[in-house]
């Protein structure tokens, strides 16, 4: 049985005050880490005050991007060194918002998720397609390519570790939600994938969440289907008590 994980990603949302607050009131009130993990995926500026926060409360938090160098001469990135320093334990790679506006490529997820897993910190890794993608029929062949690249090089326990996140891009912040049929089989197409790249085994124990326009009133029938093993939620992460919402379906 496969842990249910939901992760609110905030993106270039908030001030610090308001981060606290939000890790102050959902902290107590999350599921326990035992049903259900709850990720909190917060700006850069924000990570070292909410990781004091959220110590020794089942609420974990993530960074959104980083460098897959140690360190070097980047300037602007951050290294998942510096990340893990902190007690950051997740990182989201390769959002398609990343993707888009900042020249990610499946290359670069590919090195920036080895280089997470060299430092203990667990990949959220994102792929998904666009309308006209899916319009065409080559969804799966899309996905299919994603997560291939983004795996490679990777064990089989690091494999087994990750958390891929499914998220068509024409149902991010748009309020269209793929049906929970429609997310549930490009999830069964990734599980199937993995199973024949790297093992049946791997394929069984890959966690994967569904994201793009996930809310309360849709959560429990997106997480009731076969493949779906949680969500990666935008909009509906912002508020503590909406997050708290989610992360309780989480844990049913
Ligand atoms: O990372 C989260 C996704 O981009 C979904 O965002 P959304 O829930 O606002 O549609």
């Amino acid at each position: 049985m496969r842990k249910k994980v939901i992760a609110g990603n905030w993106k270039m949302n908030k001030l610090l005050s308001e981060a606290e607050q939000f890790v102050e009131t959902a902290k107590t009130k999350i599921p326990n880490e035992d049903k259900a993990e709850s990720v909190v995926c917060a700006p850069f500026p924000f990570l070292p005050a909410l990781v004091e926060k959220a110590k020794g409360t089942d609420l974990k938090i993530a960074a959104q991007n980083m460098h897959f160098e140690d360190s070097g001469a980047f300037t602007g990135e951050v290294s998942p060194a510096m990340l893990k320093d902190l007690g950051v334990t997740h990182v989201v790679l390769g959002h398609s918002e990343r993707r888009e506006l900042f020249a990610e490529t499946d290359e670069t997820v590919n090195k920036k998720t080895r280089a997470a897993f060299n430092h203990g910190l667990i990949p959220i890794i994102c792929v998904g397609e666009t309308l006209e993608q899916r319009e065409n029929n080559e969804t799966m062949n899309h996905i299919e390519a994603q997560v291939k690249k983004a795996l490679e090089g990777l064990t089989e326990d690091q494999v087994k570790a990750s958390i891929i996140a499914y998220e068509p891009i024409w149902a991010i912040g748009t309020g269209k939600t793929a049906t929970s049929e429609q997310a549930n089989e490009v999830c069964t197409h990734i599980r199937k994938v993995v199973k024949t790249a790297v093992s049946e085994e791997a394929g069984n124990a890959v966690r994967l969440q569904y994201g793009g326009s996930v809310k309360p009133a849709n959560v429990d029938e997106l997480l009731s289907q076969s493949d779906i093993d949680g969500a990666l939620v935008g909009g509906a992460s912002l508020e503590a008590d909406s997050f708290v919402q989610l992360a309780e379906a989480g844990a049913k």
